[in-house]
């Protein structure tokens, strides 16, 4: 479009449009002249109470301060809140009249400017993102108030007598499970996203409408809604499955010469919500879905944080959602993200998580969180075992009262070296996988001398070192499990296959306790054979181990006179047996990969393709490094089988490797 424009003009029209003068829409400019990239504007919004299980003495685990910024309880320090700042802030009581008015309406007038706007509404499943979008024929929410008064608008601008001539169009879309599919002929199947030689954004094939009413928006609208994904999920009745973006096009054509034309882009955007599946109880199909939310949610974040940043490369090619708003998310656009959160405790972690994903800027306040009525429970985190923390849970599903009086016995005698003042029991709903987590950082912390130093308080450089420190510290004591447990397969080996002199062995040897039992079915018979082509690689190989076979088949269940769980033996057919000790340095090699590797490393290993290198990724800057192999099973999207074929693809492989490699 620019090349027909003499140049001194455009240097004019230039000047007028950065001196708020003219109309020259800046987006047009050449890339030199373009302003830096917008920074992604954040508002907060907290539902109220919607949790008809939620008691009336409930009280929010998270409250505003003032108009941009809340406070949340700091699950570690009751002493402590942690405060948030963002662009705004919207309490429980704001209507969706203040949502709009405060965070959406301003952007829209750079639509006329021929620029581009996103309006996104993240947070986990059920905080309330439909609502704020949607809303409901009495509490309308951000898009039909946004299409009113944008129809109004180019109205009012395009009528006849003023320069330019509007129209608006309308295209409703979804991204399921990485697909893109057209609401408005969802008999089209999956899309895809185009770039054109400006830097645009293009979906080919997608519907889109002429709307001159409100009534025109509606008609296609509201059916169409109806063929966006959604699912029953344990968090909510009605829970979105898939992205669902709207996006609405204002076309302008200047009615006399030069004729320039302009077209602004708004997507406006209810995002699916966050989950974290141990909680919503996701499986098959849903945790499926789950995976895809997940990792596009995560990529959406480090897009956001790299448009924030201002950092060279923005990911947006590695998603569909991002992909798609490559146009409108940073560069000249005008975007607002707003994260929604819940008030009760339950969703404490994932209201952590969202704002954190949000922040712009947390800091630590020395008070208690005002709102709460935390009881100080005499608790010692460092012997404060995950069963406990479960019988709490258990405790509290009785009845709450019963944990606000606390334990008659304190689980440390007070005034111990250990003993600290913690809220964990008041953060009823807190997931206990993720509180052993954060238990055991704080027991390495303790253990480091560190108790003064509380993690989530100390400066962002301060804590990555603390971090990596922990991280260090913990992938130490998975290798003395891992030890461990190979030093107890070595017995349990060694009495499998002598059985007899397992009767005259001596004494001193003992397994551990959880291993032990008495089989009362018959002792399997021995077969150990050496391949005939290995005999010869065996002696001269340094990993001989690998290449012995072992009698194995289909598995029977012995008795077992000790252990909690039947034994399972097997008989029958052959497999290659691995030394435990060769085992294990497969295993600490792979999970070395899982919490190191980046996502390209991650694609050297066997059935590990891109997708899934990106779930595993994406589930480690969530919720820290994995502490053994087999927590793959708990990334979204990957299955207890594929983790089982996954092992056997690779174990053999990479301790081989670390046998043989130079090291
Ligand atoms: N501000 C609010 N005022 C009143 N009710 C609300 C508010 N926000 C959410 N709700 C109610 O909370 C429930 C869950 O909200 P909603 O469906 O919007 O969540 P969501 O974040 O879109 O969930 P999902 O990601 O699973 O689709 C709904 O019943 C909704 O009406």
């Amino acid at each position: 479009m620019d090349a027909g424009i003499p140049a001194q003009r455009r240097r004019r029209e230039m000047a007028a449009a950065t001196s708020g003068a003219g109309r020259w829409p800046l987006s047009k400019v050449r890339a030199s002249r373009r302003p830096p990239p917008a920074r992604v504007r954040v508002a907060v919004r907290l539902r109220p109470f919607v949790d008809e299980t939620a008691g009336a003495n409930d009280t929010p685990c998270v409250q505003g301060l003032d108009s941009c910024s809340l406070e949340i309880a700091n699950w570690r320090n009751h002493q402590e809140t942690l405060k948030y700042q963002f662009d705004a802030f919207y309490g429980e009581r704001s209507s969706q009249q203040d949502i709009y008015a405060g965070s959406v309406q301003p952007i829209l007038r750079h639509l006329l400017d021929g620029q581009n706007a996103s309006v996104l509404a993240y947070g986990p499943t059920g905080a309330g993102k439909t609502h704020t979008m949607l809303g409901s024929p009495e509490q309308p929410g951000v898009i039909p108030r946004a299409l009113m008064d944008l129809l109004q608008l180019t109205r009012e601008e395009g009528a006849e007598g003023r320069a330019w001539a509007l129209s608006v169009t309308m295209s409703y879309l979804e991204i399921y499970q990485e697909k893109v599919l057209d609401l408005l002929d969802p008999a089209s199947g999956d899309l895809v996203i185009r770039e054109d030689c400006r830097g645009n954004i293009l979906i080919p094939g997608l519907t889109q409408k002429p709307i001159t009413s409100f009534a025109d928006f509606e008609r296609y609208f509201l059916p169409a809604s109806r063929n966006r994904t959604v699912g029953a999920t344990r968090l909510n009745q009605r829970s979105s499955r898939s992205h669902a973006v709207l996006l609405v096009k204002v076309d302008q054509r200047e009615r006399l010469a030069p004729f320039r034309q302009r077209e602004g882009k708004l997507y406006l955007i209810d995002l699916a919500g966050s989950e974290d599946n141990r909680r919503t109880g996701n499986k098959g199909l849903r945790l499926k879905e789950s995976g895809a939310i997940n990792t596009s949610l995560f990529v959406l974040g480090k897009v956001v944080d790299a448009l924030n940043l201002g950092l060279p490369r923005v990911p947006y090619r590695d998603s569909k959602l991002t992909r798609l708003l490559q146009d409108s998310l940073g560069g000249s656009a005008h975007s607002i993200l707003i994260a929604n959160i819940a008030p009760e405790r339950r969703f404490y972690l994932d209201t952590v998580t969202a704002l954190n994903f949000a922040a712009r800027s947390k800091e630590v306040i020395n008070r208690p969180f005002t709102n709460e009525s935390l009881q100080p429970h005499v608790l010692a985190p460092v012997t404060l075992s995950q069963k406990e923390l479960l019988g709490s849970e258990a405790k509290r599903a009785r009845g709450p009262e019963d944990d606000e009086m606390g334990s008659p016995e304190p689980l440390a005698p007070p005034n111990s070296a250990s003993q600290k003042l913690s809220p964990l029991q008041k953060l009823s709903s807190m997931d206990p996988a993720m509180l052993e987590r954060l238990l055991s950082l704080d027991r390495l912390l303790g253990s480091q001398g560190s108790q003064g130093t509380p993690l989530l308080s100390t400066p962002r450089r301060e804590r990555m070192v603390l971090m990596k420190t922990v991280e260090e510290k913990v992938l130490e004591i998975e290798r003395l499990k891992v030890k461990q447990k190979e030093l107890e397969a070595k017995v349990l080996a060694q009495e499998a296959v002598e059985p007899k002199e397992k009767e005259n062995c001596s004494p001193t040897i003992l397994r551990p306790l959880s291993h032990r039992s008495i089989s009362v079915a018959k002792p399997l018979k021995k077969a150990v054979v050496l391949p005939l082509q290995l005999l010869k690689e065996q002696a001269a190989s340094p990993i001989a181990e690998v290449h012995i076979l072992k009698k194995r088949g289909r598995k029977r269940k012995l008795e077992s006179l000790c252990a909690s769980e039947p034994e399972e033996k097997a008989e029958d057919c052959w497999e290659p047996q691995i030394s435990p000790e060769l085992l294990a340095h497969g295993r600490q090699k792979i999970l070395d990969l899982l919490n190191k590797g980046s996502a390209r490393d991650l694609r050297s290993l066997q059935r590990i393709g891109q997708k899934k290198a990106q779930l595993i990724v994406g589930w480690r800057e969530l919720h820290g490094p994995f502490s053994q192999v087999e927590d793959l099973e708990r990334v979204e999207g990957i299955s207890g089988k594929q983790v089982e074929s996954f092992l056997k693809a690779n174990i053999v492989g990479l301790a081989a490797g670390h046998r043989c490699g130079p090291s």
